[in-house]
């Protein structure tokens, strides 16, 4: 089985990471490769740019592809959204000069608008019955409606920054975008593809969690429990030649301050939290 990666750009080492944590370590590394060995002989990475991967994946060059649900939905290909990944979030808007002429989408009709999404872009207007021309750029984007190319912009924010050094200001939301396992529909079934998708979903369950080790008197074990609700019953051990007990368990880990207060106070000891590399549930 191939997988697309993106090859260089914001998204190239997040999803190098994420393939190394899911145990797909590459053989000889990712620089400046076409492609690379993994340690399953049955996977493949290609690089490829993060704008083309939807071809790659809708060619069944790759059966899957990493990459935002913004490039995705550009391409126009039917690929079938596996897992959200939950890197590169960031925001398509419609985004006009901050003078105020244009207010609104409908201030829009008539108008011309400059992007890099020019299908998105096309089928935004359309929805919202505006007739907008649509300008394609490849890049700055944000220049456009200061040398009156265009009179707004829809392009990609997160922090916001870039625009409001551009002063420009958002008005509208196009797509909510973040990175995801895309496949092509006749590969979803493929049973290295659903091995994957579970590597990569313990990959995720695995970051906001935390394992946590205590010991405890054996007759606070109940007072234990209660301060660890709602997680899969903790694991209980007897601690040679003393009355206490060690409990491991899994914690949400924005719980894991709060816990461990509650802990102390029942009498735990030895509390040590530990990050956990995977968690298939
Ligand atoms: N500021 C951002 N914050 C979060 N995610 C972003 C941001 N900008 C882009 N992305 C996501 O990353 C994807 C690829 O963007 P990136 O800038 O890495 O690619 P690129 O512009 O094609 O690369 P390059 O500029 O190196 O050619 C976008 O399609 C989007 O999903
Ligand atoms: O809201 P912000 O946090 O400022 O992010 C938005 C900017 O990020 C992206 O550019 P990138 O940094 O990828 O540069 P590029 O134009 O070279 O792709 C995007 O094209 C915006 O310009
Ligand atoms: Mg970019």
């Amino acid at each position: 089985m191939r997988i697309a990666v993106p090859n260089k750009g914001r998204l190239h080492d997040p999803s190098i990471d994420l393939l190394e944590r899911a145990g797909l370590h590459l053989q000889g590394g990712a620089d400046r490769k076409l492609y690379a060995d993994t340690v399953d002989p049955d996977v493949t990475a290609l690089f490829a740019r993060a704008a083309d991967i939807p071809e790659y994946v809708a060619d069944g060059a790759a059966a899957v592809g990493i990459t935002g649900l913004d490039q995705v939905r550009e391409s126009g290909h039917d690929l079938t959204d596996l897992l959200d990944l939950e890197f590169g979030r960031c925001r398509l808007v419609v985004a006009a000069p901050e003078d105020g002429r244009i207010e609104t989408v409908a201030d829009l009709d008539g108008g011309t608008v400059a992007t890099e999404f020019p299908r998105i872009t096309r089928d935004f207007f359309a929805e919202q019955g505006v007739d907008a021309e649509v300008v394609e750029v490849t890049g700055a984007t944000e220049l456009t409606p200061h040398v009156d190319m265009a009179d707004a912009i829809v392009d990609i924010t997160s922090t916001g920054t870039t625009l409001r050094v551009n002063r420009l200001t958002e008005i509208a939301e196009v797509l909510a975008s973040s990175v995801r396992l895309v496949a092509h529909p006749d590969a979803v079934d493929n049973e290295k593809v659903q091995q994957l998708v579970t590597a990569f979903e313990s990959v995720l369950a695995a970051e906001d969690r935390r394992y946590l080790m205590l010991n405890v008197p054996e007759d606070r074990l109940d007072d234990v429990r209660d301060v660890l609700p709602g997680m899969g019953g903790p694991t209980v051990m007897d601690v040679a030649g003393t009355d206490d007990v060690a409990v491991h368990a899994v914690v949400e880990e924005q719980a894991v301050f709060g816990v461990i207060n509650d802990l102390q106070a029942i009498g735990a000891s030895d509390i040590l939290v530990t990050e956990i590399e995977r968690l298939v549930e």
